[in-house]
């Protein structure tokens, strides 16, 4: 039996904290949702869900120091998945209706909006992972997940030369557009689908980045 892994949900005021404890909980991960500073550095797995605006949920994370906290976990190596706005702000910055804020710089790019007929994208779509994607390990290429956004990634600038350097995995997926859906980047997971709200493809997902803990 192995240990069961403790998962914080950073609660910094723009989340759907509860649907992703329950999601979380559902895969066997011991929940706890909070912005206690000690614990969200030293649990297992920190969960950084988002909803809202780029700009309003920068500003919340700060508060909670959750800018800290995710960089310093990165910087040892602990686990961090991020979902939806919680994604988008691991990118250099943000522009939604015209405000443009700077975001956590993990990855270069610029999150700005879907230039598509209908937005916001509501709804089921499939992605194109990765062969060796790690986070969609196991599950059908046809499976949909649910996505609910007017902005994305659009591009993917992040080049690892350095063949002793595993290299990001980024998933996409189209509305209108191609856009960045998920990202596999060493201990930074993110989705900009929302995993909690996907079904069984969703708790599959949670799984396999549970079992990395
Ligand atoms: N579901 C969300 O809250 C996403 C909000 C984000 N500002 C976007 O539209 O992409």
């Amino acid at each position: 039996m192995t240990d069961t892994k403790k998962v914080v949900v950073f609660d910094y005021g723009f989340g759907n904290v509860r649907s992703a404890e329950r999601a979380l909980a559902r895969v066997g991960a011991d929940v706890e949702i909070t912005r206690d500073f000690d614990r969200a550095m030293n649990v297992d797995g920190l969960l950084v869900p988002g909803v809202g605006a780029f700009s309003a949920c920068m500003d919340g994370l700060k508060r909670a120091r959750g800018d800290w906290i995710v960089g310093r976990r990165l910087a040892g190596g602990r686990p961090v998945m991020g979902i939806c706005v919680g994604m988008q702000i691991l990118f250099e910055r943000g522009i939604e209706h015209g405000v443009e804020t700077e975001g956590l710089d993990e990855w270069p790019g610029t999150v700005g909006p879907l230039k598509a007929d209908v937005v916001p994208h509501m709804g089921w779509n499939t992605v194109d992972a990765p062969e060796d994607s790690r986070l969609f390990a196991g599950l059908d290429p046809e499976a949909r997940y649910y996505f609910v956004h007017s902005y994305a990634a659009h591009d993917w600038t992040l080049e690892v030369t350095n063949a002793k350097i595993r290299a990001p995995k980024v998933t996409w997926s189209t509305h209108g557009e191609r856009f960045v859906a998920a990202v596999e980047n060493g201990a930074l997971w993110a989705t900009q689908f929302h995993p909690e709200k996907s079904g069984d493809a969703g708790a599959q997902l949670l799984t396999n980045w549970i079992e990395t803990l």
